[in-house]
């Protein structure tokens, strides 16, 4: 078994507010994250794939289609997006880190196992100091 990564950055914008609470309930937990004018992040996503070497290859699977896979189902959507208002797979959601990577790993999950090989970890870099790191449970 070997892993292969991918990298794709994507920049967007949101807002981390709960509308169920309070305004002084939002301001203690998310502070200025809560800015109801919306604030930005340069992401990362680190896509993580593994499965054994193919011989006549040489790849576990072609990073090229890896790259094509995750810009066109992902992060595409995402690029210079309101995460709160624009995208329709983390609509109703908290646009927290934790949220994203998960909901890109509900879309890339099956469209990585068409190519025989396994999603193994989605890592998510929000800021230089705060990230998350999902692997499907
Ligand atoms: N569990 C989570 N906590 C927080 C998230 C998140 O997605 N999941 N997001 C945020 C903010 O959106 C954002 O990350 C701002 O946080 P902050 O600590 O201010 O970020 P910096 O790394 O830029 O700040 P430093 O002071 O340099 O560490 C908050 N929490």
């Amino acid at each position: 078994m070997i892993y292969i990564q991918r990298r794709e950055r994507f920049s967007a914008a949101h807002q981390l507010y709960n509308p169920n609470w309070s305004e002084e309930q939002n301001e203690a937990v998310f502070g200025k994250c809560a800015n109801q004018n919306f604030h930005g992040h340069n992401f990362e996503m680190i896509v993580t794939v593994k499965g054994e070497v193919n011989p006549d290859t040489g790849f576990v699977m072609n990073l090229v289609d890896l790259k094509n896979i995750i810009q066109g189902k992902v992060t595409d959507k995402l690029d210079h997006k309101n995460l709160n208002l624009d995208v329709d797979f983390l609509r109703g959601k908290m646009t927290s880190t934790e949220n994203i990577a998960i909901e890109a790993w509900k879309i890339l999950q099956p469209e990585i196992a068409k190519h025989g090989v396994e999603l193994h970890c989605i890592r998510l870099v929000e800021t230089e100091n705060n990230s998350v790191e999902y692997y499907g449970e």
